[in-house]
């Protein structure tokens, strides 16, 4: 398997993977012994375990975290186990004697109140053969559990899912007082894998040898099941790649010849035997419409040849009355698994109504007992597309989920479902409008917590508007404005464009699609203006304004556009209509494109990805933002905690049209205290220290560097200024005159020197310091120095010139 594969193979990178990494244990298998540790706490009273096939110690590193300290934990692998400390492991074959006696010298005088055993043999032979190897290695490893046990203790050992899995139970409930057999989550869906807790040792004085004897315990499953009867309707379906074929038969078709069916003593083994599931059905119709002939008096003729089978008759009618039976408890026991499951899923849609769980614990609390996978998980499900079928009423995929997921559900569902399809549909009908309440709930719950959801959907609805706005302007003959003392033919006109409308709105009440006429009589008489088009109660009380109230006929989408010109049919075309006094009654407000603008904000929705940007490039700056930060990353908090927490009374201050004083006052007392922790406090502290003191340090040293080199030159002048003034060589005059040159030398700046570097063959092009040239440095070309020079020599000649003519 390429490396590629291997990563994307059963999603091996899964959430457990990772979770494995972050808290450092060495295998994601951690999580099942933590998971199993959970359910039935067994590490926390245990002071000795033993864990067969530890490697890479995954398990050892959750048993030293759970059990008290100064235990004693003992791991052995094939492979080399990387040392943990005060844990002893070494490398061994359990199956050897060797191992055995290994594991005696390290107990000494203790017994173990635990044994693991998580062991897999090298897989990939066959599947058969691998479930084989397993089931005889538990049973080795049961052998050292039952040497090394204390009475009481606890074997937890994982097994395949085999033929042998049963006679391997059987034995556990031989030597133990309490088996389980668990899935936990962390165990991949895709592997047969199993884990059986053994608790309660009973420590017999003597054990029977058979119990241990492979041979002994893996024989017995041939002999075990063959009497029983074989339920054919519910035929226990193996997955292929989980079990494999039965042995010695690799093909899917079966024959048996008629006469050995007949001279069958069991022909209802045969029968589940041979057929399968299409099979049998078939032969069942055929049996219903042969039945129906016969009762069909044109056959009575052949009353006589069918007597002569009444013998066979009445064996399948038995035959089918079991089939009925076997049908009817198996629905009853379906319809009591859907129920247990939709009473659980309420009782967790109210449990998060209260805020006691968020949707997350819901997902993982709602893993079945066993440990498998969760009954409701509206991610998974949306993830997986099947939501997506559900809403669209392709019940099928939740029987075919249920089949995938749960390994241990048997196909047999799926034949009881095409057996009675309709009571299914019932079922499936009940149990889809559940998931589409349960959906729109949670996705209504989500949309109230989400601002941003809120503010886009109100842009849509405000721009869907705007849509319905052009589309009425860009159709001229939907725009109508008519005198209520109209002629009869526009008045006919109206009531017509009414009703058209009113139909239109039966018809289409999702499209919103507005014919906004308000008759103005009606107005007159009621002081009212009533809108068709069934405008929303705030529109209703906007429009019941008594700016409206003497307006004849108005077309409502374009006062609320406030809409001058740009249809141009409108007012225009309105005010003419109605007269001068109809046009003088209504004030035209234009509309305040800002306003607008600031209402729907556009920026308004990426704020908080500024604020995202923000915080990426120059880090958490409140005590709070970095409190809210260690408590997610401490996993103190969740996501889900932070959004429930965004909801108080904070959250809605509607601040329009408040006094400014107000406003003011309110900025500087009305302020939300957010809780901060010591350590949120101290590093923002730390780093704004460190901020303030980059700079500052950096002058001060510079600084102090500067007044090191000043109080150097002042005290070389001083030495040499007293020299000076001790001399007796010089008068006073003169002596005054070279301290005073001195100390004027010693203000100039040095003028820091130049070197010119000449840029030669390969040095031309390069634009690094040249080899072995020091402080600063100028590259020329060799003309440009060379002129330089000429200039200085002339300058010389020049400068000596001059003196001498002096
Ligand atoms: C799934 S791993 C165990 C993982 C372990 N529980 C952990 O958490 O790190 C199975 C281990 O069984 C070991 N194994 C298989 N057959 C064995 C044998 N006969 N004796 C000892 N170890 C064996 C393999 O070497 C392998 O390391």
């Amino acid at each position: 398997m390429g490396k590629k594969d291997k990563k994307t193979a059963k999603g091996r990178l899964d959430k457990f993977y990772y979770l494995a990494k972050e808290q450092g244990y060495r295998a994601r298998s951690a999580f099942k012994l933590i998971q199993l540790n959970k359910k039935y706490n067994f590490l926390e009273k245990s002071r000795c375990l033993i864990d067969l096939c530890a490697a890479p110690g995954g398990w050892l590193q959750v048993a030293k975290k759970h059990m008290p300290v100064s235990s004693l934990i003992i791991g052995v692998d094939l492979v080399p186990i990387k040392p943990i400390s005060n844990i002893i492991t070494f490398q061994e074959d359990i199956t050897t004697d060797k191992c055995r006696s290994t594991i005696r010298n390290e107990l000494k005088t203790w017994k173990a109140d635990v044994v693991l055993h998580d062991g897999a043999p090298n897989v990939g032979i066959s599947w058969l053969q691998d479930a084989f190897s397993q089931a005889e290695l538990t049973l080795k490893a049961l052998k050292l559990a039952v040497e090394f046990l204390n009475k009481g203790g606890t074997f937890v050992t994982k097994l395949f899912r085999s033929k042998d899995y049963n006679n391997l139970i059987w034995v556990f409930n031989q030597l133990f007082k309490k088996v389980e057999a668990t899935k936990p989550a962390s165990s991949r869906n895709v592997s047969a894998e199993i884990f059986v807790v053994c608790r309660d040792f009973l420590a017999p004085k003597k054990i029977d040898s058979k119990f241990l004897d492979p041979r002994a315990v893996f024989k017995e499953v041939e002999i075990g099941p063959v009497n029983k009867p074989i339920d054919v309707l519910h035929p226990e379906k193996r997955k292929r790649q989980r079990e494999g074929y039965e042995d010695g038969n690799y093909t899917l078709y079966k024959e048996i010849s008629v006469l050995d069916f007949i001279n069958s003593d069991d022909p209802i083994q045969i029968l589940g035997d041979v057929l399968g599931k299409k099979e049998f059905k078939n032969l069942l119709k055929w049996r219903n419409i042969v039945k129906e002939k016969k009762q069909d008096p044109s056959n009575e003729n052949d009353e006589n040849s069918t007597k002569n089978n009444d013998e066979k008759v009445d064996e399948d009618q038995i035959i089918q009355d079991e089939l009925d039976k076997l049908t009817k408890e198996k629905q009853a026991q379906l319809k009591r698994l859907r129920r247990k499951a939709n009473e659980k899923r309420q009782k967790n849609v109210v449990r998060m109504q209260l805020k006691m769980i968020s949707p997350t614990d819901i997902a993982l609390e709602s893993s079945g007992p066993d440990g498998g996978d969760p009954l409701f998980d509206l991610k998974q499900a949306d993830k997986t597309g099947v939501l997506r079928k559900i809403r669209k009423g392709d019940m099928d995929v939740i029987l075919e989920q249920d089949i995938d997921d749960d390994d241990i559900v048997i196909e047999d569902q799926k034949l009881l479902k095409d057996k009675d399809e309709d009571n299914e549909d019932n079922i499936d009908i009940q149990f889809e409008d559940e998931l589409d309440e349960l959906y729109e709930q949670y996705v209504e719950r989500k949309a109230e917590r989400d601002v941003k959801y809120r503010v886009r959907k109100m842009r849509k609805e405000y721009e869907d508007w705007n849509g319905i706005q052009k589309s009425e302007s860009s159709d001229d003959n939907d725009v109508k404005f008519v005198h209520p003392q109209d002629d009869s033919s526009s008045s006919d006109n109206d009531s017509e464009l009414e009703s058209d409308s009113s139909n239109e709105l039966k018809e289409e009440p999702t499209k919103k699609k507005k014919k906004l006429l308000t008759n103005i009589s009606e107005s007159d008489d009621d002081s009212k203006v009533k809108m068709a088009g069934g405008l929303s109660k705030k529109a209703e009380l906007f429009f019941d304004n008594p700016l409206f109230k003497d307006s004849k006929k108005i077309d409502v989408s374009d006062i609320k556009d406030g809409v001058t010109k740009s249809n141009g049919h409108s007012l225009k075309r309105k005010a003419d209509d109605i007269g001068e006094d109809a046009n003088d009654d209504i004030e035209i407000v234009p509309r305040n494109k800002d306003s607008d603008e600031e209402m729907w904000d556009a920026n308004e929705v990426d704020e908080d990805e500024k604020k995202m940007m923000r915080a990426k490039e120059i880090g958490l700056i409140t005590a709070e933002a970095v409190t809210l930060a260690q408590q997610l990353v401490n996993r103190q908090k969740t996501k889900y905690d932070l959004i429930d927490e965004g909801f108080r009374r904070y959250t809605y201050n509607d601040r329009e049209g408040l006094p400014g004083w107000f406003l003011d006052d309110e900025k500087q007392h009305n302020k939300l205290n957010v809780p901060v922790t010591k350590e949120a406090v101290q590093a923002i502290r730390e780093r704004m220290k460190a901020l303030n003191a980059r700079p500052i340090k950096k002058i001060a040293e510079a600084k102090a560097r500067k007044k090191i080199r000043v109080m150097r030159k002042l005290a070389k002048l001083q030495k040499k200024t007293d020299a000076i003034i001790e001399t007796s060589d010089m008068t006073e005059k003169e002596k005054a005159n070279t301290i005073s040159k001195m100390v004027s030398k010693a203000q100039n700046k040095v003028k820091k020197e130049v070197k010119l570097v000449v840029a030669k063959g390969s040095a031309k092009g390069n634009k690094g310091r040249p080899k072995g040239v020091k402080g600063r440095y100028k590259m020329v070309d060799s003309r440009l120095k060379k002129d330089a020079q000429a200039l200085k020599r002339v300058n010389q000649k020049v400068g000596s010139r001059k003196r001498r003519r002096k």
